[in-house]
């Protein structure tokens, strides 16, 4: 029911079905100095400035980069996709920041159509061209289209209605988007305007934005490219309105792409930095009493019948924000590629990058050496493998739940629910933040486009934004907290990521038993003492709002909302620690592997711990003197993680073309690459710029003749 998406890594399901397959290889670097700016410079061979870096790292990269890609199929293909993107003149990217709005749209729609000629001649797999779309790495149309329309017929629609739209989508001969958020309402779902009345005189839905603030705002492909949306309406039969459900309305015409009668449809307008998410047209729609057929409501969950009678399968009606679950779970997968992406340019940078220490004229230190840099960054590296791998399990989750459901079991929905939530939310707020720390970790450099980090910023943090606004999406999960927290006393066993708190009474008076810094690498000592932190901010919480005295629950909840937040936040982050804990249990093949998704698993636990010291130390679990080991024992583990930084960041396997940054560059020949970007902005086309005659020649004369007369 929630068939949502397909699982991308599993998924063998060709589009067409021969294995034709080109071999591409990374180009080597050719340094192409700009005749104006450096004739000073030679071209240089290629050369490996990190190869003393990589000499030093104590573990196997190609068995590394099977642990993070997930098999070895898994490495090939995404090698092989990430190879034929960058070797394709037309994915080019390097060009973007400098497009304008208009320039930039007309190139995604080049890239999409291209990307797709090419799916169809090389019979690319389902897997393939989903990875195809990403390492292209614009945001576009494509991306609603696959990401959210299609799942949400899949998810919503009955077989019938599947059978009917799902081929059109899948060849292209429709393109949709999904129309849910309003000008008005975006996180309360339940407070969207949009009507769909039933006429039962004609068989028809009436569509209609009764307000301004119906009107539909945000859907991404909704302004210029789609030709169908799902839209959510609130559904009015017999006089009575039944909430929100899905319809599928055809906006635009399919021969002229002009809209139909009575849709209104625009973007709505430029975004946040330059490039990144301005590539995609979010678009406002307002109807006009649109009729469709009945027939285009999606009704899988819930039906209307010929004479507008409603009925209600016998599912929960949560079942209608499947499409939003698939989603938030995918967007867990793409923040440990965003954290990773920026965190490669930071660590390559760094280890390029020299100031101070110069002794007798020497070499001075590489800016990776300093323990404020390690300190910064390392616990950055091992969040994205974090990410990773509680992504991977969170991809698992989803599929376990999915297949759940088919079977019309809906014990796990919940779970689901508040993993896929919590997991959004703080995967994607930590990665927003990582990324612009990384920018300052790379310093001036970092601030420039080239470096490719201020686009990958400006790109990914809409993600604390769509899908859910992080905030309202703790608090979901905090909710679900404090009903098991309730729960508990009456004896019911809680499950799933939640067990924990079934050891209420062992867990609410533990006290940790670490007494020397190397305590703390014992998972076990990890373990615990994030669940009591977790489990006692829980119920502190709960006390509190019912303490609140003659005070209602909800108004009790709304009180104390900010601490849910941060009881929410230590339980996403309880569950982040123990799968990577369960990964590094594993067995985990390849020469040092297993040795330092240890150390990057005891990076991520110490320093969450020690970021969060106040929480563990309020809850009494542990003591001042033990958190000050927590600390001494993460400088220990920055240590060992320094002289393999490099080889982990290369363990990512991304491209300089996916990677997009003249910092990060494979070869961290950093400073010549940084030198012929900056000729290539358009200031530079002119050697005196556009505007002198006007503007400078007059101001300097004026001032000359000013002093002339002195
Ligand atoms: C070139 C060719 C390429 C070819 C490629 C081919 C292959 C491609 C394959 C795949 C491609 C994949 C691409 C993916 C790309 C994705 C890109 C994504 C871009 C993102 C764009 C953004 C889109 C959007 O933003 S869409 C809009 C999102 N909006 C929201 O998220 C709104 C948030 N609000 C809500 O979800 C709800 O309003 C709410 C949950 C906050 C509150 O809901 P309400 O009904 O009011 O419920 P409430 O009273 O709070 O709760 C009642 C009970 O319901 C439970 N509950 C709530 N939600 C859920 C749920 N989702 N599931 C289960 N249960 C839920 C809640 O716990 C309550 O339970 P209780 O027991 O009654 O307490
Ligand atoms: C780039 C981008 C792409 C998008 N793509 C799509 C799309 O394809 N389709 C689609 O339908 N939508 C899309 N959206 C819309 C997106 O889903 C909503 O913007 C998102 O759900 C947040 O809703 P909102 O804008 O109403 O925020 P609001 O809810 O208005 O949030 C404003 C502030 O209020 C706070 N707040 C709100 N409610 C509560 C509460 N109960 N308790 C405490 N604090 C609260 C929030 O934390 C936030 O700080 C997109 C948005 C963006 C930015």
């Amino acid at each position: 029911m929630w068939r949502g998406g397909s699982n991308t890594r599993t998924c063998k399901r060709r589009f067409f079905s021969s294995p034709t397959r080109s071999r591409h290889h990374r180009p080597p670097y050719i340094c192409r100095l700009h005749s104006r700016g450096s004739q000073h410079l030679k071209a240089m061979a290629e050369v490996d400035h990190l190869a003393a870096e990589r000499a030093t790292a104590r573990f196997d990269v190609e068995e590394m980069k099977v642990a993070w890609a997930g098999s070895r199929h898994a490495v090939h293909v995404a090698d092989r996709m990430a190879r034929l993107v960058a070797s394709d003149p037309v994915f080019r990217k390097d060009n973007r920041t400098m497009l304008s709005r208009k320039e930039l749209f007309k190139d995604t729609l080049r890239k999409a159509a291209h990307a797709w000629k090419r799916i169809v001649e090389l019979r690319l797999t389902e897997e393939e061209a989903d990875l195809l779309r990403q390492y292209v790495d614009q945001p576009g149309y494509v991306d609603l289209h696959w990401g959210m329309f299609v799942p949400a017929i899949k998810g919503q629609g009955t077989e019938e209605q599947q059978h009917k739209w799902l081929p059109l989508a899948y060849k292209f001969q429709i393109i949709g988007c999904y129309a849910q958020t309003e000008l008005g309402h975006g996180s309360n779902v339940q407070g969207l305007e949009t009507t769909a009345t039933f006429d039962p005189k004609t068989d028809e839905f009436v569509i209609h934005s009764p307000t301004l603030t119906s009107s539909k705002w945000w859907p991404g492909g909704l302004g210029k490219a789609s030709t169908h949306a799902v839209v959510y309406a609130r559904l009015i039969t017999e006089g009575k309105d039944y909430g929100i459900h899905g319809f599928i309305v055809q906006l635009r015409s399919l021969e002229d792409h002009s809209p139909l009668p009575g849709v209104t449809l625009g973007d709505i307008g430029g975004k946040f930095g330059s490039g990144a998410y301005n590539s995609m047209d979010n678009g406002v729609l307002r109807f006009d009493h649109v009729r469709i057929p009945r027939d285009q409501m999606l009704m899988r969950l819930s039906q209307v019948t010929r004479e507008g009678k409603y009925v209600h399968s016998n599912v929960p009606k949560q079942l209608l924000y499947g499409t939003m679950v698939y989603v938030r779970q995918s967007i867990v997968a793409d923040a440990s590629k965003a954290l990773s992406r920026a965190v490669c340019i930071a660590v390559r940078y760094s280890a390029v990058r020299k100031q101070f220490g110069s002794q007798d004229g020497g070499p001075e230190t590489q800016v990776l050496n300093y323990k404020t840099q390690q300190s910064r960054l390392f616990p950055l590296l091992a969040s994205a493998y974090a990410f990773r791998f509680v992504g991977d399990w969170l991809n698992w989750l989803y599929t376990d739940v999915t297949q759940k459901l088919e079977a019309k079991d809906f014990s796990t929905l919940q779970e689901a629910h508040a993993c896929t939530a919590g997991l959004k939310a703080v995967t994607t707020s930590v990665t927003a933040d990582a990324i612009e720390e990384c920018r300052k970790l790379c310093g001036g450099h970092g601030y420039l486009n080239s470096s490719g980090l201020p686009e990958l910023f400006a790109v990914y943090v809409p993600a604390c934004t769509y899908e859910g606004d992080n905030v309202v999406l703790l608090l979901q999960v905090a909710r679900i907290l404090m009903k098991t927290v309730s729960q508990l006393a009456s004896g019911k066993q809680p499950v799933g990521t939640m067990a924990y708190m079934g050891k209420v009474q062992y867990l609410m008076q533990c006290k940790s038993a670490v007494s020397s810094a190397e305590d703390w690498l014992n998972p076990d000592a990890i373990q615990e003492a994030f669940e009591a932190r977790a489990l006692r901010m829980a119920v502190n919480c709960a006390q509190n709002i019912s303490q609140a005295a003659s005070q209602e629950e909800a108004a009790g909840f709304y009180e104390r909302s900010p601490d849910l937040l941060e009881a929410a936040v230590a339980h996403i982050q309880l569950i982040i620690v123990t799968k990577f804990i369960e990964k590094v249990h594993q067995e985990i093949p390849g020469h040092g592997v297993k040795e330092q998704l240890q150390a990057l698993c005891n990076v991520y636990a110490l320093y969450i711990l020690h970021k969060h010291l106040g929480d563990f130390l309020a809850t009494g679990c542990i003591t001042p003197r033990q958190g000050a080991l927590a600390n001494e024992q993460l400088g220990k583990l920055y240590a060992q993680v320094r002289p393999n930084a490099v080889a982990l960041v290369d363990a990512f396997n991304y491209t300089d073309h996916y990677l997009g940054s003249v910092l990060g560059r494979y070869d961290g020949d950093v400073y010549p690459a940084l030198y012929e970007e900056a000729w290539k902005d358009p200031l530079n086309e002119t050697v005196v710029p556009e505007g002198y005659h006007e503007y400078l020649r007059p101001l300097i004369k004026q001032q000359q003749l000013k002093l002339s007369r002195l």
